[in-house]
């Protein structure tokens, strides 16, 4: 029988502005939650038409984006570009260098375009690789149903109740996995050994633990739990007497055994790195070559 992960802590996301005009929910990559490795940041972010991400440097890391409602345009400084809609997920690998802006699509009827965006560290010898998008659709994302239908997850990433994810997107080994729990709902989710995990609650309340023993923990909206190494099963329920369903996704990756010098969308594994990248972006050198004389359509 699976031995529950039990929770390290469990914290509400901290709101702020990012971008022009954007709010964020971030919860990793607060003074509360650094040294997560591979994980570097998460927003919860919610933009609306005439506010946006634009035009910015990456190095160093990858980028999961997850539409949740609404649609994303994204432009880069080679002229890739394209949308990402509800349910839709954009894996960026960043790698030596990437400029882009990242916009509400523009016939959006005015409500909040919103989503989720993780950071995911690059290990130390792919730091300077070739830039690369994956796109992962809806229809594309395996989905399945546990506890008497009670349960619906759905596989972006990795492998739950005998569903496997449809392919293998980021350099990093992550998990991402969809949960909506209706109310009464119990789910036992096994999550690969060793990996650091978490759970970030996008909607209701749900208990985390296993019945009948310690470290039975509600988290509220908003709230991320950070699990212990040990154990290898996420249990996790939906209060029978709730009055709605909860949604949570639950996330795990391989920890790097490497150094994280970040200066905000460059992360690299020294201080002389970071401030090359800095160079490497004010002189077009070194990737930023086509950041000379660039500006995104979507972000002007
Ligand atoms: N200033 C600044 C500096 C560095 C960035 F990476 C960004 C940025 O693009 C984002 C930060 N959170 C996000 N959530 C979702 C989306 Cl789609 C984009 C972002 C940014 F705005
Ligand atoms: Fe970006």
């Amino acid at each position: 029988l699976a031995v529950p992960r039990t929770i390290k802590k469990a914290f509400l996301a901290v709101e702020q502005s990012e971008g022009q005009g954007a709010r964020v929910r971030r919860s990793i990559g607060t003074p509360s939650l650094r040294n997560f490795s591979p994980f570097l940041m998460l927003d919860h972010f919610s933009v609306k038409p005439g506010a946006g991400f634009p035009d910015h440097p990456h190095r160093g890391q990858e980028t999961i984006t997850y539409l949740l409602e609404g649609a994303v345009d994204h432009e880069d400084f080679t002229g890739a570009s394209g949308t990402i809609n509800a349910g839709d997920l954009q894996f960026m690998t960043a790698g030596k260098g990437i400029q882009h802006a990242e916009m509400p699509h523009q016939n959006t009827d005015g409500s909040a375009n919103v989503g989720l965006q993780l950071w995911v560290d690059l290990p130390e010898k792919l730091k300077y690789c070739e830039p690369r998008y994956r796109d992962l659709r809806a229809a594309e994302i395996p989905q399945v149903d546990v506890d008497g239908g009670k349960a619906t997850i759905k596989v972006i990433s990795g492998q739950s109740h005998g569903v496997d994810s449809v392919k293998d997107l980021a350099y990093t080994p992550v998990w991402i996995l969809d949960v909506t729990l209706r109310p009464g709902a119990k789910v036992v989710q096994p999550l690969p050994q060793g990996w650091n995990a978490f759970s970030y609650v996008l909607e209701g309340d749900v208990i985390f633990g296993k019945e009948g023993e310690g470290n039975r923990l509600p988290v509220g909206q908003y709230h991320n739990a950070v699990f212990n190494q040990e154990g290898d099963a996420v249990y996790v329920e939906n209060d029978p007497d709730a009055i709605k369903d909860a949604r949570l996704v639950i996330v795990a990756g391989t920890p790097l055994d490497q150094e994280v010098v970040q200066y905000g969308p460059f992360v690299l594994n020294s201080r002389e790195e970071v401030v090359q990248a800095i160079t490497d972006f004010q002189t077009h050198s070194n990737g930023f070559e086509r950041s000379e004389g660039w500006q995104s359509e979507i972000g002007k």
